[in-house]
C-alpha cells in the first residue's frame, strides 16, 4: 500500500467520521429520527477521531496520555455505536451487558495504565472491543433475522463481524507478536493496512446503521399505511388487499374463511362510560382476538365496530373449523371484560362466518354472505356465531 500514507487516510477518516457525527445530530434534531440513537451515533464518531489520533500530531505527548487517548476512546466510540445499535433495533433487551462490557474495559485500561504496562491498556481495550461487536451481532441477528432476508441480514451484519474478527486478530497479535504493542506509542505509526482496514470497517459500520434507520423508517410507514392507528389491526385498505390476495390464491386450491364481527351495545358504552372507554374496549377486543388467532389469520378494522378476520383453511371448504375460531374469539371477548378505570365493563360481539365464492376477484360476495350472517346473529340476540347454512361448498358469485 506503497500508494498511501498513514496522515493521508487518518485524515480522510477524521473528515469522514466529523461528516457522519454531523449527519447524524441533523438527523436527531431536525428530522427527530430515531433521536436517541442518532445522538449516540453521533458522539460516537466523535470519539472515534479523538481515539484514532493522527500520526506524528500525538508523538510529542507524554506517554501516559498516548495510550490512555486512542484506548480509552475507542473502547468508548464501539460502546456508543453498540448502544446507538440497540437503540435502533428498538430491542426490549436492557444495556446493562454493554454497560458491563464497557465498564469492565475501562477498569482493565485503567488498571494497565496504573501498572505502566504498554500491553495491558491495549489489551483490556481490544478484548472489550471484541465483545461488544459481537454483541452487536446477536442484537442485528436477533432484531431483523427473521423480518429481512439471510442476504440483507448478513450484509448489515457483516461490519460488525469484521470489527470482532480485527479486534480477535489484534488482541492475538498483541499476545503471540512481540514487539506489536509498541507500535504508537514510541512515536511509529500504525501500517497503513490497519488503518485503512479500520476505517473500511467504521464506514461500513455507519452504512450499516443508515441502512437500519432507512428500514425502521420505511417498517413505520407501513404500519402507518396498513395499519388502524387506533388498534393495530389491518386497515379497510390492507384488509382489502389481503382478502384480493386469498381469492386469487383460491382458484390453486387454497381455501379460506371470512368472520364478520360487530361489538354489541357499542354505542352504550361511548354514552355511558364517554369515548376513550369506548376506544379502550376496541383496543381490548382487538387484542385479545389477535391473541386468539394464527399468525397467518389476518384481522382487519372495517370501520367503526365493525371487523373482519380472514382465517386460510387446510381444507377450502371446512366452515366448521372456521366456526370453532369464530365461537372462541366470542367465549374469549365474552370470558374478559374490560377493566374501565376501576369498573369492569363486559363486552361482547356478534360473528357471521362465511365460504368465499371463486368467481368474486374483490371477495365482495363472501364479505355479503359473511354480514348477512352477522346480522342474523344480532337478530338473534347477539354473543353468537352465525354460518351460513345453506352454503356447503364453493359457489360462483
Ligand atoms: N369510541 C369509539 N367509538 C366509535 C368509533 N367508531 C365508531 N364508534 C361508535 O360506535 C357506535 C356504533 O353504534 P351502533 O352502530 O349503533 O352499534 P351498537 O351500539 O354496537 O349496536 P349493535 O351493533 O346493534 O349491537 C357509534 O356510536 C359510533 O360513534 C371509535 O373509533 N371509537
Amino acid at each position: 500500500m506503497d500508494f498511501l500514507d498513514v496522515p493521508t487516510v487518518l485524515k480522510v477518516s477524521a473528515v469522514f467520521n466529523l461528516m457522519a457525527a454531523l449527519a447524524w445530530l441533523m438527523l436527531a434534531q431536525t428530522f427527530r429520527v430515531a433521536p436517541r440513537a442518532a445522538r449516540l451515533m453521533a458522539a460516537g464518531h466523535l470519539l472515534r477521531i479523538a481515539s484514532q489520533g493522527c500520526g506524528e500530531c500525538t508523538a510529542g505527548w507524554p506517554l501516559l496520555l498516548r495510550q490512555a487517548v486512542p484506548a480509552f476512546g475507542l473502547l468508548a466510540s464501539v460502546t456508543l455505536l453498540t448502544l446507538a445499535l440497540r437503540h435502533m433495533l428498538r430491542s426490549r433487551q436492557r444495556v446493562h451487558d454493554i454497560a458491563w462490557v464497557g465498564g469492565l474495559g475501562a477498569l482493565g485500561i485503567a488498571a494497565g495504565l496504573a501498572s505502566g504496562s504498554g500491553l495491558a491498556p491495549q489489551l483490556a481495550c481490544t478484548a472489550g472491543v471484541a465483545l461488544l461487536s459481537l454483541l452487536a451481532v446477536r442484537d442485528l441477528v436477533r432484531g431483523i433475522g427473521g423480518q429481512l432476508s439471510p442476504v440483507v441480514t448478513a450484509c448489515m451484519t457483516l461490519p460488525f463481524a469484521a470489527l470482532a474478527a480485527l479486534s480477535v486478530g489484534h488482541v492475538a497479535a498483541l499476545l503471540l507478536l512481540p514487539g506489536w504493542g509498541d507500535h504508537g506509542l514510541d512515536g511509529e505509526p500504525p501500517t497503513p493496512a490497519r488503518v485503512v482496514l479500520w476505517f473500511v470497517v467504521t464506514a461500513g459500520i455507519t452504512l450499516s446503521l443508515i441502512a437500519l434507520l432507512i428500514w425502521r423508517v420505511i417498517s413505520r410507514i407501513q404500519h402507518l399505511t396498513y395499519r388502524d392507528p387506533l388498534t393495530g389491526a389491518l386497515s379497510r385498505r390492507a384488509f382489502e388487499q389481503a382478502l384480493a390476495e386469498a381469492q386469487a390464491q383460491l382458484q390453486r386450491g387454497h381455501g379460506f374463511a371470512l368472520v364478520m364481527i360487530d361489538v354489541d351495545h357499542f354505542k352504550r358504552i361511548n354514552d355511558e362510560h364517554g369515548h376513550a372507554a369506548g376506544d379502550a374496549a376496541l383496543q381490548h377486543c382487538v387484542r385479545l382476538w389477535q391473541a386468539g388467532l394464527r399468525a397467518v389469520d389476518r384481522l382487519g378494522r372495517l370501520g367503526g365496530e365493525e371487523f373482519c378476520a380472514l382465517l386460510p383453511l387446510a381444507a377450502p371448504q371446512d366452515l366448521p373449523t372456521a366456526m370453532a375460531v369464530a365461537e372462541r374469539l366470542r367465549a374469549t371477548l365474552a370470558a374478559q371484560p374490560l377493566h374501565w378505570k376501576g369498573v369492569e365493563l363486559p363486552l361482547s360481539a356478534s360473528f357471521g362466518v362465511a365460504l368465499p365464492a371463486t368467481d368474486d376477484p374483490r371477495g365482495e360476495s363472501g364479505l355479503a354472505r359473511a354480514d348477512a350472517e352477522l346480522y342474523r346473529a344480532k337478530a338473534e340476540g347477539r354473543n353468537r356465531v352465525c354460518a351460513a347454512p345453506e352454503f356447503h361448498g364453493l359457489a360462483a358469485a
